[in-house]
């Protein structure tokens, strides 16, 4: 038919890395951390890799979508994926058949799936016509280096588990060892944040709120402001505070903190994307989110409510191409363009690195990236690097890195050897507090 590269096999290899006992409103982070890597290889020999967060129905889904995608030509990579949404649409109306062949759609899984396939694949098209991913976005390449956020979170005392966290090395880098060492007050993650910004240049930083009383967490801001007066400092409680409070504590912060995150969600019969809407006009502070315009659906009420002023679009959650639609949306309709993350390794901070290169405009804060907490846990041989709190778009073809296949073989063993696979974060919790559970509405901390 054409000379396209034709895709010979899609290995998808689930992985495991270690993490700090970092808190937030789920509980603490578990020592080991999953993603999922989607590793095409094509007839033109060239390998492609895309990277997602692990569960077992996306691992699931990956394997339903094989036969779409092994046999499939790159250079139709709008059509592969084109059949993976109609998968998707069809999906959603047998949910409810008894087929247990079917796993149940969740759309959350669906885009986490698509989203690590897509991405493998403008990696091999961008090797193919030798251009970088971001130029294969519709933009095209806007800038060399994407500003990235300090993102910073109390830390549990993991002495206090018999988890297997990691201990940092004494006597080297201060991040290197500060990052797993108990920071559950203000000092402590002013401490962090000192040492965060001499490995990486940070003057933009992201507290993971919902852990403590909203006081303290204000708190902890203002020392944060106080310690670096020329940066822009925010806090994410993940929706923890009522809307009373969050307009309380958004007064106080007003004029001097860039946008609040999800500072109030559903509560009283309304829902997050109306309370968000009373937060704006309350406190006239911008409002980002990752929790209420996560699809199209979602974010057309969000901007119909005038909720929210920065999507934050991650790769994982819409797919690479779908986040650079927002941030072109973001660009036409002056909303500001960012993007959230999770745990991760290399090749999603590529793919970030690339979204962010292309998104158009000037109008963006700082990317989020959790990589700082899994630096030196590289799965490629050269992994993209944070300097002066800007992470640099890899050189080269497609993403511009090439996987380190030892370490992702041992990353898999890893995977392999765990007993709870899927996140978890109130296995941890449950040290520090006896019987702990989730509660949308509490801080972790308040039981
Ligand atoms: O890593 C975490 O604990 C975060 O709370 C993460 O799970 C959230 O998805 C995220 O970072 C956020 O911005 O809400
Ligand atoms: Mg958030």
């Amino acid at each position: 038919m054409s000379d396209s590269p034709v895709i010979k096999t899609m290995r998808v290899v689930p992985i495991a890395g270690y993490d700090s006992m970092l808190l937030n409103i789920g509980g603490a982070h578990n020592c080991y951390f999953t993603r999922i890597l989607v590793i095409l290889t094509d007839s033109a020999g060239r390998t492609g890799v895309g990277e997602s967060p692990c569960h077992a129905s996306t691992l699931a889904l990956l394997e339903r979508f094989r036969p779409q995608i092994e046999g499939s030509e790159l250079l139709r990579l709008n059509a592969t994926i084109a059949t993976l949404f109609a998968s998707d649409a069809r999906h959603q109306q047998t949910a409810h058949t008894d087929d247990i062949h079917i796993p149940q759609m969740n759309p959350e899984k669906f885009y986490n799936a698509t989203a690590a396939i897509e991405a493998a694949l403008l990696d091999l098209l961008g090797q193919h016509l030798n251009l970088p991913v971001a130029e294969l976005l519709a933009s095209g390449k806007q800038r060399d280096r994407v500003p990235v956020l300090g993102y910073l979170f109390y830390i549990a005392d993991r002495n206090l588990t018999s988890m297997n966290y990691q201990a940092g090395h004494a006597g080297g880098d201060a991040w290197l060892q500060l990052r797993h060492e108990k920071a559950m007050d203000a000092e402590g993650v002013v401490r962090l944040a000192e040492a965060a910004a001499d490995r990486y240049g940070f003057r933009d930083f992201k507290l993971k709120g919902g852990v403590h009383h909203g006081e303290v967490e204000v708190e902890t801001v203002n020392a944060l402001l106080a310690r670096f007066p020329q940066a822009r400092v925010t806090v994410d409680p993940n929706a923890s505070w009522s809307l009373d409070e969050a307009i309380y504590y958004g007064k106080q912060l007003a004029g001097r903190i860039p946008y609040l995150e999800d500072p109030c969600g559903a509560e009283h019969g309304y829902s997050g994307r109306e309370t968000l809407a009373e937060f704006r006009r309350a406190t006239g502070i911008p409002v980002a989110t990752n929790m209420i315009a996560n699809d199209w659906r979602q974010l057309q009420h969000a901007l119909q409510l005038n909720a929210i002023d920065i999507p934050l679009a991650d790769p994982h959650f819409w797919t690479m191409r779908n986040a650079h639609t927002v941030a072109q949306l973001c660009h036409e309709w002056g909303l500001t363009t960012g993007c959230h993350s999770n745990n991760h390794f290399d090749v999603s901070l590529a793919m970030v690195a690339h979204l962010g290169a292309a998104a158009p405009g000037d109008r963006l804060t700082a990317f989020d990236t959790h990589w700082i907490w899994q630096d030196g846990q590289q799965l490629t041989q050269h992994a993209p690097q944070i300097r002066d709190g800007y992470l640099e778009l890899p050189e080269g073809p497609g993403l511009g890195i090439t996987l380190n296949m030892e370490r992702v073989e041992a990353a898999h063993a890893l995977y392999n050897s765990l007993p709870d696979k899927n996140r978890n974060d109130a296995l941890g919790m449950q040290f520090l507090i006896d019987n702990w559970s989730f509660n949308a509405k509490r801080p972790a901390m308040l039981r």
